[in-house]
């Protein structure tokens, strides 16, 4: 369990990390969301004394500076880049374990478990961003960690890394670990995290499940499909909260109503119904929503786009 408390970090008068707490549960993938520049690498730097700021981190009740081992009881990636210049990506990590008292033989099994052990006797310098991020965990893995806390560990991987990745990632959790992640990729991020910190502009948005963010930032709406068009919307109008717009020819898309509402009134109308759906938006809709008045870098419409 992590347990974040009241992190806060200024640079000069600008406030980048804003009394955030938050607790990352063993057994879950929680999702690190946020804009550009919403404060999520500082965050993360501040978790594992990194950095230096207010409010304090709690792995397992502990402070991180008080781990004889952090290596084998947090695993992390920061920088998907940052590896010895000159050593072959085995050394690397040979070097590592040894300073941490994990046997050599480790850094062979998570070379192997990360997919890249063909490479291994070559100098990350060469390596693509995809292989960095491969070796970057193979790092974070190397002291069988209960913790993980990886930024943006998807980006350079292409879409069968990705997948990779999100099995990995829930099969660690399935174990019992503490995942903590941040993403820019948004439908990754719905299908491989349980949880959610979602920031903007360094401060908290939201906290919690993520059906539950997408439920409070979006409205999912209800599609009737119907040979009596006109009767079930004048049915739907009547009800007050309720607002409907054609979809072809034989279709209702309704809002502020659910499913079993909608159903409710076209029966009371006499109306026939051939299709009832609810339609629920995607992670992404609600990110957009919820983060939208919190965006540091605003890019400008281009010019002339000839509206
Ligand atoms: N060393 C620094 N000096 C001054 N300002 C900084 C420094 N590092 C970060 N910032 C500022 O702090 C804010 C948070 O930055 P941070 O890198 O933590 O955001 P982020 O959410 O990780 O962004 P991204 O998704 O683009 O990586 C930004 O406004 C950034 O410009």
């Amino acid at each position: 369990m992590i347990t974040a408390a009241r992190l806060g970090k200024r640079y000069g008068d600008k406030v980048a990390v804003d009394d955030l707490s938050f607790e990352v549960r063993p057994g879950t993938v929680t999702g690190f969301l946020g804009p550009n520049g919403a404060g999520k690498s500082t965050t993360m730097r501040l978790m594992l004394d990194l950095d230096r700021g207010t409010g304090e981190t709690r792995f397992d009740g502990r402070r991180f500076e008080t781990i004889r081992h952090p290596m084998r009881e947090i695993g992390a990636v920061l920088e998907a880049k940052a590896f010895h210049p000159t050593r072959t990506a085995r050394n690397h990590l040979r070097m590592l374990a040894a300073g941490s008292g994990i046997p050599a033989t480790r850094v062979d099994e998570v070379l192997e478990f990360v997919g890249i052990a063909e490479v291994a006797r070559r100098k990350p310098k060469g390596f693509s961003l995809g292989m960095a991020q491969r070796l970057g965990l193979a790092q974070a893995l190397l002291g069988d960690p209960a913790t993980l806390i990886l930024d943006e560990p998807a980006n350079g991987l292409d879409p069968h890394g990705i997948h990779w990745l999100r099995d990995v990632l829930r099969a660690l959790a399935a174990e019992g670990r503490t995942i903590f992640v941040s993403s820019h990729l948004l439908s990754e991020m719905s299908l491989m995290a349980d949880e959610l910190v979602v920031v903007g502009r360094g401060r908290m948005i939201y906290n919690g499940g993520v059906d539950g963010f997408v439920r409070s930032f979006t409205q999912s709406t209800v599609l009737v499909r119907t040979p009596s068009v006109s009767m079930l919307v004048d049915a739907l109008r009547a009800v007050p909260g309720i607002s409907v717009s054609a979809e072809g020819a034989d279709g209702v898309r309704v809002s502020g109503a659910s499913s079993a509402t909608v159903g409710d009134v076209a029966f009371a109308a006499g109306v026939r119904v051939h299709e009832l759906s609810t339609t629920t938006a995607s992670l992404e809709t609600a990110f957009m929503t919820a983060t939208g008045a919190a965006e540091e870098y605003v890019a400008q419409a281009p010019a002339g786009g000839g509206e």
